[in-house]
This record gives structure tokens, sequence and C-alpha cells, in this order.
């Protein structure tokens, strides 16, 4: 021990000459690790991204990791911004956007890290392990790092049609983004509003917009809302629910272009043209790769490849949440899913790895939900159409009927699909809709993805009964029962 600790001492005060034949001996070994969790070696970790991946990250190393020194930086000027809560406070269900943010820069200065924001990462030098950064005022500045996070997130695709530069187009990611749509609807001339993108966003920004006393028009490609996270059989009742509430639903219709002077006044689609006030785009996300793309490893749309660590193809540096792949246990391969759930996962795995205890991330199902004019619907893992583009075979199973014995008053209608492998019969996917909240039940079909349940596995498994939640015989178990 007292040799290994005196060798690794003199090689590190020869970095660059002992640089090689140390990465290859002493940084793969436990004794290096151990040296790592115990403070012995103190590691300066730089985290480009400060909001929810690179927090779950910067809080995992500095309440860990106490030792290691930590430098946060972001171009923005608020970390922390739950994007979630945007069509709650545009909607004007919750009051003001106040309590979306979660910690501010104060909280982490005060456990130690030194924190850059309103500074953008213009470049890094990976050979060299140096960022250059630039301030808003226009100084720049480098940092050096031993262990870089890669937490730049994702941009909002924008669509490359005509006029797509116009005045009142805009864009539904940060916090000023919700904030200049906010001020839109609070205009009096602007009076119809197209959100083009069916998608998360797009759904919940056109109940906003409707809260808000606006004609909605919402455009999606696919033939229904929701289409990347359900079935037909779901999404049809969520088209239902917009119509109820006079959204305009145009279906399998492509915007091709936006007409006006300086600001949005027409809308042209592939089947005709509406006149709007306003246009807001939610037609996905893609990975922010500015920085690390010609140097590493990328999966096929772009975001860093990393493996179960987190670690990309230069084992100096970690990507996480929206920048990076993540591992799918449903399709066993992996896979693309921009969600903050899986940012701050990813954000404590890298930390971990990187403080020096080793850590696999056990992958991910996708698990979400929505919850729009009182309809909720949460799925995990892939929809039988998921499946079938991912060129997996299965089968599904479904059941529908009333949550609680028809004996109580208060009771709604529930729907189930449990999706299983043709072959394995492992459990891929579920879905479940309701007016009711029977979101808890999603949890337990995330943890039989990840853990390879079969369907068989849930026909006789034990779930409770009580008139005031469920049927003696659950839905669950009912849907289970019925698999072929
Ligand atoms: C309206 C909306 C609603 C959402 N609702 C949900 C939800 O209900 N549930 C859910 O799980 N997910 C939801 N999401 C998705 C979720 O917000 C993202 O998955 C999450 O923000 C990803 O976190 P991240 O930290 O990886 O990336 P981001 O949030 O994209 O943050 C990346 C950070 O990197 C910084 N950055 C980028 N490049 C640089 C650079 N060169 N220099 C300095 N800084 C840089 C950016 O300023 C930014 O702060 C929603 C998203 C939106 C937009
Ligand atoms: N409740 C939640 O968990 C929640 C809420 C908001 C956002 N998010 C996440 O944020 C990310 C971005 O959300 P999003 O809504 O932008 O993406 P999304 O992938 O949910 O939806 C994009 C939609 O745009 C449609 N589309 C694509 N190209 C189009 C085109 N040219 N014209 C018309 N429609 C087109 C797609 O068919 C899809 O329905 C997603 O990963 C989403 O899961 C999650």
């Amino acid at each position: 021990m007292i040799f290994l600790s005196i060798f690794h001492k003199f090689l590190l005060h020869f970095p660059h000459f002992f640089y090689i034949i140390k990465k290859i001996t002493i940084e793969n070994s436990y004794y290096y690790l151990y040296q790592i969790r115990k403070g012995v070696i103190q590691l300066k970790t730089v985290i480009i991204g400060t909001n929810h991946a690179g927090i779950a990250a910067a809080n995992t190393l500095l309440d860990t990791y106490k030792d290691q020194e930590v430098v946060m930086i972001d171009r923005n000027t608020n970390l922390s911004y739950l994007g979630c809560g945007t069509a709650l406070w545009v909607g004007r269900q919750i009051e003001s956007y106040e309590n979306l943010f979660y910690t501010n820069e104060k909280a982490f200065a005060e456990k130690g890290a030194k924190i850059h924001m309103e500074t953008s990462v213009t470049e890094v030098d990976f050979q060299n392990k140096v960022v250059c950064c630039e301030k808003a005022n226009g100084s720049k500045f480098q940092e050096s790092y031993d262990k870089l996070i890669l937490a730049t997130g994702s941009l909002p695709i924008s669509p490359k049609i005509d006029g797509h530069d116009l005045d009142g187009i805009h864009f539904l990611k940060l916090f000023q983004e919700g904030q200049a749509v906010d001020a839109e609807l609070s205009k009096e001339e602007v009076q119809t509003v197209a959100v083009i993108g069916a998608g998360y966003i797009g759904v919940e920004i056109a109940e906003a917009a409707k809260r808000r006393g606006k004609n909605v028009l919402l455009f999606d490609v696919e033939s229904t809302s929701l289409a990347s996270y359900y079935d037909e059989w779901f999404s049809k009742d969520m088209d239902e629910n917009l119509k109820k509430h006079e959204i305009d639903l145009h279906l399998g219709e492509r915007a091709t272009a936006y007409l006006g002077e300086e600001r949005v006044q027409t809308l042209v689609t592939d089947k005709g043209s509406y006149a709007v006030d306003l246009v807001i785009n939610a037609i996905g996300f893609l990975p922010n790769n500015a920085l690390g793309k010609d140097h590493l490893k990328l999966f096929k749309n772009g975001a860093y490849l990393v493996d179960r660590h987190q670690q990309t193809s230069d084992p100096d540096v970690y990507a996480i949440g929206d920048c990076a792949n993540v591992y799918s246990n449903a399709l066993q391969q992996p896979a693309y899913i921009a969600l903050a759930t899986n940012a701050v996962r990813s954000g404590i795995v890298a930390a971990h790895n990187i403080g020096g205890t080793p850590l696999e991330s056990i992958g991910v199902q996708g698990s979400n939900g929505i919850s729009i004019f009182g309809y909720h619907m949460v799925s995990t893992g892939l929809s039988v159409k998921a499946a079938e583009k991912f060129g997996l075979s299965v089968k599904y199973t479904d059941f529908e009927d009333l949550q609680r014995p028809g004996f109580m008053t208060h009771n709604a209608n529930v729907k189930i699909r449990i999706v299983y492998e043709t072959s394995s019969r492992r459990v891929v996917g579920a879905q479940m809709a309701s007016f009711e909240d029977i979101s808890m039940g999603i949890h337990m079909f995330s943890l039989a993805i990840e853990e390879g349940v079969t369907i068989d596995k849930l026909k006789l498994l034990d779930i409770f009964f009580l008139p005031h939640f469920n049927q003696p015989y659950n839905y669950i178990t009912m849907a289970a029962l019925s698999a072929e």
C-alpha cells in the first residue's frame, strides 16, 4: 500500500511523462478508485450544463465526495427550471412560475462548487483537458479538468420551412420561452394559436392556450396525438378529449410554410392554410452535441454514446441527461429518451463513478405520464406500435372496466394494455388511462420490464383489494389472466 501510494504520488508529479502508464495501470485499479473515494487523490470535475442532469451530478459529487473540486458552467441565467410546470402556469392552473425552480446558484456556491452562470463553453480541448469559456460580458477564461461531464441537454427541433424566422413563432424549452409564450397569450390581438406537434409539449400547451380562452389548432403528422407513447386504443381517447374541449385537431397534416410580413399571419400545411396569430413549435428534441460531436462516438441520433457508467468513448469524459443515450431494458439496446427523470438518474450514476464508487445504470423504461383536462394517461416501455417500429415481435392483452366495484358511487373507467415479447413472454410495455389517478400502477410495470418478468408471472400476482381503490378482480390481474 505504502509503495503504491509513493509510486502514485511520483506519477502525479510527472503527469505527462507517465500519462499513458498511469492510464493503463493505475486508473483502472480498485486501489485508485479507493484513493479517490477517500479523498487522497483530488479530482477536478467540470460540469457543462447545470440543469437537471448537471445538478444531480454536482449534488452527488459535492454531498458524497467532499474532497472533490467541482466547477459548474451554464450559459443560462437560471438553473433547475421544471419545464413540466410551463403549461401549468401558462394555463393558469398554478398561480406563478416562482416555485418551478428547485435550487439556485447560491446553494452550489455554499456547498463549495465554483459556479459560472451566463457563461458559454465555446470549445473543449479534449487533448489538453481544457474547457474554453465566454461570459455574457464577452470576457474569456479557461478551466482545466481531470474529469469532464457533458450535461448540455437538448434543443427543440426547428422545422426548416419558409417563414420559420418570422415573429410570433415560438419554441417551449427554456423558462424564458415559456415567459414569451405567456406574454403572447396575454395579448388581446392573439386569438388563434397553432401548435405544431401533438406530442407531450404540444398537447400540454394546447390545453393551456385553451384555458386562456384562445382558439387552438393542433397539428401532427401522425394520425393520432401522442403517437410516440400510446397505441391508438389510448390516443384516440385523448383525441376525443381534446375535441370535446374544442381543440381543433389536424392529424396527418404537415406544416409546410409560415407566411406574414414581419409577424406570422398564415400557416400553410399540405392540406390547407389557416389564419393564425401565434405558432408554437413542439416537434421533438435533438441532443445538443455541439461541443463533443467531432471527438466522441455518437448514437444514431447524434447523442453522445455512453456505456452503463455514463462514460463516453473518451474515458475522462462522461455524458448525462438529454445529450446522451440511455439503455432501454425493453429493447435491450441503447435508445434515446429525453426525460428529466432519466437526466437525474444518469447524473447520479456519472458522479458516483467519478467519485470512486463504480456504479452501473440499471437502464430505463422511459416511463411517462400526461394529464389533460382531467384525463390521465401513463405508459412505460414500448407500445405495440413502437415495438413494431423497432422490429420486436410482441403480443398484447387489453382490459377495460370500472376501477372500483359498481356499488361505489365515486367511480371511473380504467383501461390497461400490457405488451409482451412473443418469444420470451417478458413484459416490454404497459399503458393505462382513466379519469381517476391510476398513475402509481405503472411503476410496477416499469420494474417488471427492468427485471425481465414474464406476463405469466403477473397472472396470480398478489394484488390487494379494497373497494376504495379497486375491484377484487383487479384490472392488472384481469389483463394478465386473459393474455394468450
Ligand atoms: C415544456 C417541457 C415540459 C417537460 N415536461 C417533462 C415532464 O413532465 N417529465 C419529464 O421527465 N421530462 C419533462 N421534460 C423534459 C425535461 O425537461 C428534459 O428531459 C430535461 O430538461 C433534460 O435535462 P438536462 O439537464 O439533460 O438538459 P437541459 O434541461 O436541456 O439542460 C442543459 C443545460 O445545458 C446548458 N448548456 C448547453 N450548452 C452549453 C454550453 N455550450 N455552455 C454552457 N451551458 C450549456 C443549457 O443552458 C442548459 O441549462 C419537459 C421538457 C419541456 C421543454
Ligand atoms: N409529461 C412529460 O413527461 C413530458 C412533457 C413535455 C415534454 N416531455 C419530453 O420532452 C421531449 C420533447 O417533447 P415534444 O413534445 O417536443 O416531443 P414529442 O416527441 O413528445 O412529440 C413530438 C411530436 O411532433 C410530431 N412531429 C414531428 N415532426 C412534425 C412535423 N414536421 N409536423 C407536425 N408534427 C410533427 C411527432 O409526430 C410527435 O407527435 C420529449 O422527450 C418528451 O417526452 C415530457
